[in-house]
């Protein structure tokens, strides 16, 4: 099977795994492995539309950022989602495909500001979208910022490529006994509070009836085979 089953796409790419092995920052073998795997998305002629997350510098600085004014560290947290979303693109670009980075902050002379229709029309020329500095206003989260982003693009889900390989009765990185669901609906997943993605995520994606999939960024193949309707990680539907 080659035929992918989605014509657009929002991908929300893991800030943390970009860290690798490292304590912190961009690891460079960590953004060339995730490129490869978007760039054989691309060869099948699926749009995409990207978000990429911050952890991977927000988490370095946030003891320094202990007892700040939240929404002051929340904008930190989106600057460095830019500064991800610029290492991206530039890796893409380096591996062939155009890529263009939208902020939803005004940083003029560093990248375009996000205007929708621009960012529509990107997307049906065939360029790769990267939506930086997430929502733009505090108190929210990347994965908000996808929701949100995958709504307005009319993207037809929500690919969440994260750490782990999909949603879990409790957290596998700190109980070993939890087990993976294959699919879930938005009502279970923010019920039992599963704290894979937010809970203003499911909550944006079950209102607009957009579904999302949970699966593993690590495992090399597995953006490829969630495209091509393969049984990859796990979906979160109505
Ligand atoms: N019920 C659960 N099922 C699966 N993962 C869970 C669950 N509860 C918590 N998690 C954790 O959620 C993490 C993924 O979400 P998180 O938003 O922290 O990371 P990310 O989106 O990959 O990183 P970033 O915010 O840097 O983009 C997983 O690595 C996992 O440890
Ligand atoms: O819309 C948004 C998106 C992000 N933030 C802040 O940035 C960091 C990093 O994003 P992650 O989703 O955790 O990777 C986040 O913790 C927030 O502090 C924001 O305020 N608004």
């Amino acid at each position: 099977m080659t035929t992918p089953v989605y014509k657009r796409v929002l991908l929300k790419l893991s800030g943390e795994a970009l860290m690798g092995e490292d304590q912190f920052g961009i690891n460079r073998a960590s953004i060339e492995h995730m490129v490869e795997d978007v760039v054989d998305a691309a060869k099948l002629g699926v749009e995409m539309a990207i978000v990429i997350g911050g952890g991977n510098i927000f988490r370095g600085v946030a003891p320094g950022a202990k007892g700040m004014d939240r929404a002051t560290a929340d904008y930190m947290g989106m600057l460095a989602t830019v500064i991800n979303s610029l290492a991206l693109a530039d890796a893409m670009e380096q591996a062939g495909l155009t890529a263009r980075v939208m902020s939803a902050i005004g940083i003029d002379q560093v990248v375009e500001s996000y205007v929708r229709p621009k960012a529509l029309q990107y997307l049906e020329e065939g360029k790769v979208v990267v939506f930086a500095a997430g929502t733009g206003n505090p108190f929210f989260t990347t994965d908000t910022a996808a929701a949100l982003r995958g709504a307005e693009m009319g993207a037809e889900i929500v690919l969440k490529a994260t750490k782990v390989d999909g949603v879990y009765s409790a957290d596998p990185m700190k109980d070993a006994s939890a087990s993976r669901y294959s699919h879930i609906t938005f009502d279970e997943a923010i019920e039992k509070h599963l704290e894979v993605m937010d809970a203003a995520a499911f909550a944006l994606c079950r209102d607009q009836k957009l579904p999302i999939k949970i699966f593993s960024i690590l495992k090399h193949g597995a953006l490829k085979r969630v495209l091509l309707g393969e049984d990859e990680g796990t979906l979160v539907h109505l």
